[in-house]
């Protein structure tokens, strides 16, 4: 097993930087055990939904998960709904799954849990 994901920090996103390898993905994903891989637009996206009990939750948690990926200076997409969070991460640059988007995806799991 991969060490913790979660205590990672992100490398600087750059063009040219590898795509997670399957056999990385299997590996980090066992660490993930709520999220998927989607495909939007032809790109690979680690993408899980979260639960809250009103709309005010969702928020506040869409915030935590703001201010978490401006300290890693990568972002994801969030749709806030009532009651829900989705989040998706997926590197932009490189149009695909980057081993931060796992990195990210195992602190927003922290922030759910906290
Ligand atoms: C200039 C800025 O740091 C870059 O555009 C960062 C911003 N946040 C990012 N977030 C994600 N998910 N992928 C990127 O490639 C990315 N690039």
């Amino acid at each position: 097993m991969s060490d913790n994901l979660a205590q990672q920090h992100c490398e600087a996103c750059r063009v040219g930087a590898p795509l997670a390898t399957e056999t990385e993905r299997t590996d980090w994903l066992k660490q993930l055990p709520d999220w998927q891989i989607e495909q939007s637009d032809g790109i690979d996206r680690l993408t899980r939904q979260f639960s809250f009990k009103n709309f005010v939750q969702a928020l506040e948690f869409t915030n935590q998960v703001g201010e978490l990926a401006e300290s890693m200076a990568h972002h994801p997409a969030i749709l806030t709904e009532w009651g829900k969070v989705t989040v998706s991460w997926w590197t932009h640059k490189i149009k695909g799954l980057h081993k931060n988007d796992f990195v990210c995806a195992a602190k927003t799991d922290e922030l759910f849990k906290s």
